[in-house]
């Protein structure tokens, strides 16, 4: 615990200058800075055996990540009452200090999640907004003010500063909370290890040939997110489900959310050259890069597009299998995240499928609705909820 304290006042005399944190307000513009030559495939377990399919390499990271978890749940639930095992009350003091600063960031980037977070325990809501600031740091790299300064060397010293703070050897305030949350909870490296892969693809590839390449490249950027946060929120210990399912469903609403992501921006994407709509699928519709740049609503494009909304919705209907297994406190959050989202692809659809000048968001009164809806869906489980469908 020292350890990590003293690395937060004296961070490593070359660490990379401390990424900041802007504004939402004044980012934007992800770096088209492509190379062919890109930086090689990282040694990430979801890209080690490339001859089977995106869906089969991603589940094989499920099944590690689930089984860490199992062995937490199946012994004993974590003494989360005393936090800190130190007696010095500075030490306390800075990493209480650590997670605060990282609730504020939360509460500034993302307001909705940041309120659902205050119904999980206190222990959980800090480690989830450690979990949460260092994604966000991680997509600024690549998406931020300074996204066109940003180099493979770039990403590869944050990647061994994410290794150093793993070992309990933070950097600065931001990482401190992120290092304790890992000691404390069974959060396993990987996912943080493949969003940052994901940041990566970013850096090299601006087209996807098939619906496999843009699983993939979802899993990186946000089924990471899925599998980082299950072992923080915890299945409910009433859960019959199997620790895969649930997480699953945790991977599967990362990858909705990205769909849905994608699709509301596909206009926004193509004017920074970028479109990550899978090719063959554009092709077969008879739709081409030049459609996209152009920008015409068409008939075409309406049927493509009903064919994409299907697909991300189903991701959805998955993702729903999972919520009910969460623990109560922390279910709020995960509905609220997924009713709000979701309900972008009704706002696209609502747009008459311009998804190339009309920006698809859910409004304040539909997002007030819906906070009550996620609440209180969060009370009941998922048996709760299964009865409700079969009725
Ligand atoms: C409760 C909850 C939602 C917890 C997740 C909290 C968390 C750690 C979020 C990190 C999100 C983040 C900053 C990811 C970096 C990459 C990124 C930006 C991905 C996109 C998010 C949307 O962000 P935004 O609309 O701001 O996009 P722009 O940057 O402006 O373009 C993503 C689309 C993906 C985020 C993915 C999730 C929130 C997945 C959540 C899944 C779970 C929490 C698992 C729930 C468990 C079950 C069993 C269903
Ligand atoms: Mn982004």
């Amino acid at each position: 615990m020292s350890a990590v304290l003293l690395w937060v006042v004296c961070p490593v005399e070359n660490a990379q200058p401390l990424l900041s944190l802007v504004p939402r307000n004044g980012r934007r513009g992800r770096s088209c800075k492509l190379s062919s030559t890109g930086v090689s495939a990282a040694c990430s377990s979801a890209v080690a055996h490339p001859s089977r399919s995106s869906e089969e390499r991603v589940y094989e990271v499920v099944l590690k990540q689930a089984a860490l978890v199992r062995e937490q749940r199946g012994e004993r639930a974590l003494d989360l009452k005393k936090p800190i095992e130190s007696d010095d009350m500075a030490d306390w003091n800075l990493l209480n200090e650590a997670y605060q600063r990282c609730g504020e960031v939360c509460a500034e980037y993302a307001k909705t999640f940041y309120l659902g977070t205050l119904l999980m325990t206190p222990e959980r809501r800090r480690a989830v907004w450690a979990i949460y600031v260092w994604c966000r740091r991680t997509d600024e790299l690549v998406d931020g003010p300074n996204a066109s300064h940003i180099t493979p060397k770039a990403l590869e010293r944050w990647d061994k500063r994410l290794n150093d703070l793993f070992q309990g050897r933070p950097y600065d305030m931001f990482d401190a909370a992120l290092s304790d949350t890992v000691a404390k909870y069974p959060v396993d490296i990987q996912p943080f290890k493949d969003m940052i892969e994901g940041m990566r693809l970013d850096l090299r590839k601006s087209r996807y040939e098939n619906f496999d390449e843009l699983y993939l490249y979802c899993y990186y950027v946000a089924g990471t997110v899925g599998l980082m946060s299950v072992p923080v929120m915890g299945i409910a210990p009433e859960s019959k489900a199997s620790t895969e399912t649930v997480y699953n469903a945790a991977l599967a609403l990362g990858i909705a959310n990205q769909l849905t992501n994608i699709l509301r921006d596909v206009g926004e994407d193509a004017r920074r050259g970028r479109i990550y709509l899978p090719q063959e699928e554009l092709a077969r519709a008879g739709l081409s890069d030049d459609d996209i740049f152009r920008g015409k609503v068409t008939d075409k494009w309406r049927n493509f597009m009903k064919g994409q909304i299907k697909r991300a919705r189903k991701f959805f209907d998955e993702a729903e299998k999972g919520v009910g297994e969460l623990n109560s406190a922390s279910r709020w959050p995960v509905w609220a995240s997924l009713l709000l989202y979701r309900q972008i692809l009704d706002a696209i659809e609502a747009n008459d499928y311009n998804n190339f000048t009309k920006r698809a968001y859910v409004g304040k009164a539909k997002k007030l609705v819906s906070l009550p809806v996620a609440y209180g869906r969060a009370l009941m489980g998922a048996s709760d909820l299964a009865k409700l469908v079969v009725r």
